[in-house]
C-alpha cells in the first residue's frame, strides 16, 4: 500500500527542513515541495503581498495531491513525502478526495507543525528569497487550524499535531517517525 506524508503548517514553521529529513529517513523517496507547484497567478497574489483565497487553492491543492500520490504509487519504497501549508481541515479533506483515482487504497498521513507566533516570525525572517510576506504570516496563523480530535491518528484519524517550539528539526523529525505508525 502507497503513502503520502504531508508536512503542514503556516510559513516558517520548518515544513521543508522536516520534509526533507522525512525522505532521507524513507530511503531518499520522493519529495513535493508544494510551493513550487503553484500556478503562476498565485505566485503573483502572494508576491504582490495578497493572501489567496480558497478558490485559488482548490486547484493547487488537487495537483499536489495527485502529483504526490502519483509518485508515492511510482516509488520502490511506496512514500511520497510532500510540503504543503494545509491550514484548513477541508483542505486536508480535499488531499484526500483528489487522489482517490490515482490509487483508492493509497493512504494520506498529515504532519502539522506549529509554533508560537513570535517564533514563527523570527524563523520567517530567516528564510531568504521566498514571496510569502512577513504580514501575510499573521492572517496564516489566524485561520490555521490544528487537527484535533477526530484528525488525530490517536483517536483512529490520519494527523499529527506538532507543537516545535524549542525543539530541533532532527528531534522533530525523530518524534513524527516514532508516531505516524507506517
Ligand atoms: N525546529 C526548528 N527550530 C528552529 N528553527 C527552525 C526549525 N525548523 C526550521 N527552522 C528554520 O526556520 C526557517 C524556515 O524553515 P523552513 O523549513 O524553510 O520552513 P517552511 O518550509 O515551513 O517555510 C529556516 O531558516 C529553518 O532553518
Ligand atoms: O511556507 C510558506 O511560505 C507557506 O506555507 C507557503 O507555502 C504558502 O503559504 C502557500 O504556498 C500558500 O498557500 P496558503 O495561503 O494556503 O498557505
Amino acid at each position: 500500500m502507497s503513502t503520502v506524508i504531508i508536512v503542514g503548517g503556516p510559513a516558517g514553521t520548518g515544513k521543508t527542513t522536516v520534509a526533507e529529513l522525512l525522505a532521507k529517513h524513507f530511503n531518499d523517496c520522493p519529495f513535493v515541495e508544494g510551493d513550487a507547484l503553484h500556478p503562476q497567478a498565485n505566485i503573483d497574489k502572494m508576491s504582490a503581498g495578497q493572501p489567496l483565497t480558497d478558490d485559488d487553492r482548490w486547484g493547487w491543492l488537487q495537483n499536489l495531491s495527485e502529483v504526490a500520490a502519483q509518485k508515492a504509487v511510482e516509488s520502490p519504497q511506496k512514500v511520497c513525502i510532500a510540503s504543503c501549508s494545509m491550514l484548513k481541515k477541508v483542505y486536508r479533506d480535499h488531499i484526500k478526495k483528489s487522489a482517490h483515482h490515482v490509487d483508492p487504497l493509497l493512504k494520506f498521513k498529515f504532519v502539522f507543525l506549529w509554533t508560537t507566533y513570535e517564533e514563527l516570525m523570527q524563523r520567517v525572517s530567516s528564510r531568504a528569497g521566498h514571496f510569502m510576506k512577513l504580514d501575510m504570516v499573521r492572517s496564516q496563523y489566524d485561520i490555521m487550524e490544528i487537527p484535533k480530535e477526530q484528525e488525530l491518528i490517536a483517536n483512529g484519524g490520519d494527523s499529527l499535531d506538532v507543537d516545535t517550539s524549542g525543539r530541533t528539526p532532527q528531534e522533530i523529525t525523530s518524534g513524527v517517525i516514532a508516531d505516524i505508525g507506517i
